[in-house]
């Protein structure tokens, strides 16, 4: 990367400090939400929205909960001009949502934007010229007071305009490329519009503030804000907006420190689509409040279904880490976060139902329409005991004992690890059923006969390789009875270290499962499970089967 001295820094400082805004913590509360998908985010792709696509994706953002809703540039195309018709004409606009249409400060743009306007209710009239420093070079090849002018110019058609068409208009000005613009001659600019436009209560002004690229660290962002935002006229009616784009990373930051800073307001789209890397996350930007315990008077309850119709019509993809919505942003692989997971939801259930503090998963992934069975904890080589102990107790109701969990952790990451590849809990569960559980042969016992005779007596119909072995002995309870009649009958040295059952709580079944653990020939301890709708079969079930699982374990 030789050519790093070609770049330098384009942004500008506010004139004097700006940073009351670093005293503030978190953001207590949600903005003006403002949608521009159906613009910035429709003007960045491939193949733009046709008018179906547009409407359907309207009708998302208003179930959302967006109130304020930049539905295109109508200027732009008959697409873009026909669907705000269509909203109009056929009434598909909610009385509390307000359309807002983007206009450049040309006449004749100006005056075709009115005149799709005509019959609208209400609507958000936003116009916009660049002020950066380059733009005036590079582009318009005007001096400051020129490009003053022209959004002067645009001011006044807007407001000639909006006085002799029908409707409740309000306005935006948008001093575009204001991150390369110098601060003070943004303010200058903002402030002739405002004056203008005369913002009162009833109709207040929106100034909005846009990274229209990124060029500096958040922090300068926000200092750019909390200067203008001091010092616009009528600030009392004016919103003060922020329209973040997402060229180095940081447009979430940019929205959260500029709204510290003192704005309203936040112009973003669904999944951060948009020019280049996009605009803001609106998504993200809620979450983040909601993790907070702060409404953010969205609603991203059902994520899955808004990924669909957003992936649809955009032919865009969701990025499987993108916050919030990623397919991968809950799950967990890793063995220690997943040990730490299943613990946090047992605390929780146990502790404290009401709140979430679950370790690794900052929000519960049910808020978000996930579930934890297919999207938490998930199984590779890389997981542990925890987990898929877990998703065995979660999903099939199998609580081993503790040390029986690391036995069969490590089986499942080693056939995880040679083959390659996440192992599904189904496939989890069959390993789990066919490893441990009812393993009968060699060994089997087909009947048991209890008696109290000075201890529990046990008389065992054994067979082994199919041949009966009958054998009897008595025991401390049932199951040392049975393990010392079959040590007798059949010479096997083993020692019985571990017993546990429980009744299965999973599906309609009135099934016991029983867990023995033995201590084999070489010294080491060997698991087995027994399943069966009478306990003491399960409990001997168990028993046979680590007696018969012992040579696997060297
Ligand atoms: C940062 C943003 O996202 S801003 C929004 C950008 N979105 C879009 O541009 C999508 C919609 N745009 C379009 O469809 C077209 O650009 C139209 C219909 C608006 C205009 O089309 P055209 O006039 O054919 O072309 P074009 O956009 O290249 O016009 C450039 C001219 O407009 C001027 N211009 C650009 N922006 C503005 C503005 N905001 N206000 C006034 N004049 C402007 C340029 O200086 C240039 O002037 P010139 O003709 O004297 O050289
Ligand atoms: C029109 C303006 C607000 C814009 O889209 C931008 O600056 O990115």
């Amino acid at each position: 990367m030789k050519n790093y001295q070609k770049y330098q820094r384009g942004y500008f400082m506010p004139p004097c400090e700006s940073n009351r805004w670093v005293k503030k913590e978190y953001i207590d509360k949600a903005p003006v939400w403002c949608s521009v998908d159906l613009r910035d985010g429709n003007q960045a792709l491939i193949i733009p929205m046709s008018l179906e696509e547009k409407l359907e994706f309207f009708d998302l953002l208003v179930k959302v909960g967006f109130k304020e809703i930049e539905v295109g540039f109508p200027a732009a195309s008959d697409t873009e001009y026909e669907f705000l018709r269509a909203l109009i004409e056929q009434d598909r606009i909610p009385d509390d949502v307000t359309v807002q249409v983007l206009t450049q400060a040309r006449p004749h743009i100006i005056e075709k934007t009115f005149a799709a306007l005509e019959g609208c209710k209400s609507a958000v009239v936003h116009l916009y010229n660049s002020t950066s420093l380059a733009q005036r070079e590079q582009v318009f090849k005007k001096p400051m007071a020129e490009i003053k002018a022209l959004a002067v110019e645009g001011a006044e058609m807007l407001r000639d305009f909006a006085e002799k068409t029908p409707g409740n208009f309000r306005f935006e000005y948008s001093p575009e490329s204001f991150t390369g613009t110098e601060v003070e001659f943004a303010l200058d600019v903002c402030n002739a519009v405002i004056d203008i436009w005369k913002p009162t209560a009833e109709r207040p002004v929106i100034i909005n503030l846009p990274a229209t690229v990124e060029m500096s660290l958040p922090h300068v962002y926000a200092s750019q804000i909390e200067y203008i935002s001091d010092r616009l006229h009528c600030r009392g009616n004016v919103q003060v907006s922020l329209h973040p784009h997402n060229d180095r990373g940081t447009g979430v930051a940019d929205a959260e420190l500029g709204l510290l800073a003192g704005a309203d307001r936040i112009e973003g789209t669904l999944f951060g689509n948009g020019e280049r890397t996009g605009n803001v996350d609106i998504i993200t930007l809620a979450m983040n409040m909601y993790c907070h315990g702060v409404d953010p008077g969205l609603d991203f309850s059902d994520m899955p279904s808004i990924q669909e119709v957003y992936e649809r019509v955009t032919r865009m993809h969701v990025y499987e880490r993108q916050p919030y919505a990623g397919a991968l942003v809950f799950a967990a692989f890793s063995g220690s976060h997943q040990d730490a997971i299943a613990k946090g939801m047992h605390y929780r259930e146990d502790h404290d139902p009401e709140h979430w503090n679950v370790p690794y998963l900052p929000i519960d992934p049910s808020d978000v329409g996930r579930m934890y069975e297919a999207d938490v904890i998930r199984i590779n080589s890389q997981s542990g005991k925890g987990g898929i102990g877990y998703l065995l107790e979660q999903q099939f109701g199998i609580d081993m004992p503790p040390k029986m969990r690391e036995d069969f952790g490590y089986l499942i990451k080693g056939i995880s690890d040679h083959e390659h590849r996440e192992l599904q809990p189904k496939e989890i569960y069959e390993v789990f059923c066919r490893e441990y559980v009812n393993v009968l042969e060699p060994c089997r016992v087909d009947s048991v006969k209890f008696t109290e005779r000075g201890g529990m007596f046990a008389e065992v119909g054994l067979k082994v390789n199919g041949v009966s072995h009958p054998a009897t002995a008595v025991g401390t309870g049932r199951l040392d009875a049975v393990s010392n009649a079959i040590k007798d009958s059949t010479g096997i040295h083993y020692t019985l270290v571990n017993y546990t059952e429980h009744a299965m709580t999973k599906g309609s079944t009135s099934d016991a499962m029983a867990y023995v653990g033995i201590i084999n020939g070489s010294g080491k301890i060997v698991w087995g499970a027994g399943r069966h709708n009478d306990i003491i079969t399960a409990s001997v079930n168990a028993l046979v089967s680590a007696i018969n699982r012992r040579d696997r374990v060297e």
